[in-house]
């Protein structure tokens, strides 16, 4: 009989910046240096009740999902008995209205295990995806196919949004000190850009194996499968295999990071299709000899150097980025020559950059004076080569309104360089400042009254520049602890 699972499991992945490597990162001979950030999304997945379908063991009923009746499900599964249907309810309890409900189905000719969302509010393609991977994998690891009812609860750090009259409102009363609450259907949320469906998808995964296969000390041993898994998922759930950064930071926290090599997850097919639970179990536990693992996290964990902090700030604008880095990808293929000149000027000063954060980081006595000059050469440096990047390709990659933004920022005292990171555009660009409240204060008089005084040349408009109250934390997906989330679950 396999051990009851624990009533609660609760785990959080952090969101991410791409400091230096956007495009590069894209191709196995180029590198990202990636920051996790210490903004986190939790999943807390809760056991409702165990299964009491025929032949499954451990048949306690707490509560009683609504049935749903006899069901024929696409993967051609049906459901006979409806008090035997197990439910899975997933909450985001910030957002207006995110509730999704699914029934579990069991697909013939190992097709694995797929949800069928009930009723017909908008879909959510990460937690979709993410719960008929991570069931898949459990449902063929643990030989059973009884998950019993669950409920998902999704807490996600404040700063992935842009703030709300809402969000606002809560940050003063005692229930909204943690998670805000944003009064907004998830749709309508901003998103600043920090990867919240990485970190999603990373969490909800992780909590869903860790409930069901593993135990919370099992989480160090298992964190390769656990990328593996949170990988395959987010990839199906985009539509397309990018880079995958920010999975892996969401993993395994910062890092300089080489991708897998894409093939890996083209032959995975779809949920459903026959055969899919044995092609995921080989994905995630590695053992295709024809296509093995080949990610790279390099100094995971890797901290800045003592006096350095990193800020975010929010420009209120958002960007393209599938399209992005269509048109980049089409420029490189055309003018492989310059790309080629320009991808190894990048990663040639992306590399010293990361070096030098490295040795300051190992070496806090070879910091004598605080103003890190050497990482301000190289941050401008590589700003140089994405303002080429950005007229050569056409893509906004540092629009003008940003290059400005970044100019004005990196006179201020204290401030050693500012990057539009990842895909760039006019997403949140990030900072590394002396870590001095006197910096912060600076920075803040000065968005204030910040207004544009270029017309840009892609005609993006920066709103309110805000600072945002994330920082770099490192550290992966983690276990955590349930009194945090009193009051929202
Ligand atoms: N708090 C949340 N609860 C549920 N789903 C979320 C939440 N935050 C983000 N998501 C999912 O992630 C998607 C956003 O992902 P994406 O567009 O890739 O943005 P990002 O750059 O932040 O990763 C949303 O449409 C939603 O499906
Ligand atoms: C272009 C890229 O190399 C980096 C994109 O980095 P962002 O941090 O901009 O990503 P999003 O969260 O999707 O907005 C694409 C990739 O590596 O997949």
């Amino acid at each position: 009989m396999p051990p009851l699972p624990s009533p609660v499991t609760a785990l959080s992945a952090p969101g991410k910046v791409l400091l230096t490597g956007g495009y590069l990162v894209l191709d196995r001979n180029y590198t990202g240096t990636v920051f996790a950030l210490d903004a986190r999304i939790h999943a807390i997945v809760q056991q409702l009740r165990r299964s009491h379908r025929r032949g499954t063991s451990g048949s306690t009923t707490e509560t009683k999902p609504t049935g749903l009746g006899t069901e024929a499900h696409p993967c051609g599964a049906v459901v006979e008995d409806q008090d035997a249907e197990d439910t899975i309810v997933v909450r985001s309890p910030q957002f207006v209205d995110a509730v999704w409900e699914y029934g579990v189905q069991r697909c013939d000719n190992g097709g694995g295990v797929q949800v069928l969302q009930k009723g017909n509010g908008p879909r959510n393609p990460f937690v979709e995806t993410s719960l008929n991977y991570a069931l898949t994998y459990i449902s063929y690891v643990a030989d059973s196919k009884d998950f019993g009812s669950l409920s998902v609860t999704i807490l996600a750090d404040n700063d992935y949004y842009s703030e709300t009259a809402t969000s606002r409102g809560t940050a003063t009363k005692g229930h909204g000190a943690r998670f805000a609450n944003f009064g907004v259907p998830l749709f309508e949320a901003h998103k600043t850009g920090l990867g919240s469906s990485a970190a999603l998808v990373t969490a909800l995964v992780s909590a869903l194996v860790i409930h069901r296969t593993m135990q919370a000390e099992d989480l160090g041993n298992g964190r390769d499968k656990l990328h593996n898994l949170a990988q395959a998922a987010h990839c199906a759930a985009q539509g397309k295999v990018g880079s995958g950064f920010d999975v892996a930071s969401a993993v395994y926290g910062s890092c300089l990071y080489k991708r897998f090599t894409p093939a890996i997850l083209e032959s995975v097919g779809d949920v459903g299709t026959t055969g899919f639970e044995e092609r995921l179990f080989r994905i995630v536990e590695d053992v295709d000899p024809e296509h093995p693992w080949d990610t790279e996290c390099v100094d995971f964990g890797m901290q800045l150097p003592r006096g350095m902090q990193m800020v975010l700030c929010d420009v209120e604008c958002g960007s393209q980025t599938p399209s992005m880095v269509k048109k980049v990808l089409e420029w490189r293929k055309n003018s492989r020559r310059e790309a080629d000149i320009l991808w190894a000027g990048l990663q040639n000063n992306n590399e010293r950059l990361r070096q030098e954060l490295k040795r300051l980081a190992q070496h806090p006595d070879a910091i004598t004076d605080t103003d890190f000059s050497e990482i301000s050469t190289f941050i401008q440096r590589s700003r140089v080569h994405l303002r080429t990047m950005t007229s050569q390709t056409g893509v906004p990659i540092e629009p003008k309104v940003q290059t400005e933004l970044l100019d004005r920022i990196t006179e201020l005292d204290g401030v050693i360089g500012g990057v539009v990171p990842g895909a760039g555009g006019y997403d949140a660009i990030a900072l590394l400042i002396r870590d001095d409240p006197a910096v912060i204060a600076r920075l803040n008089e000065m968005f204030q009254n910040y207004e544009s005084a270029v017309e840009d040349d892609f005609g993006g408009k920066i709103g309110n520049v805000r600072l945002l109250g994330v920082r770099h934390g490192s550290e992966g997906v983690k276990n955590e602890m349930l009194d945090q989330y009193a009051g929202w679950v």
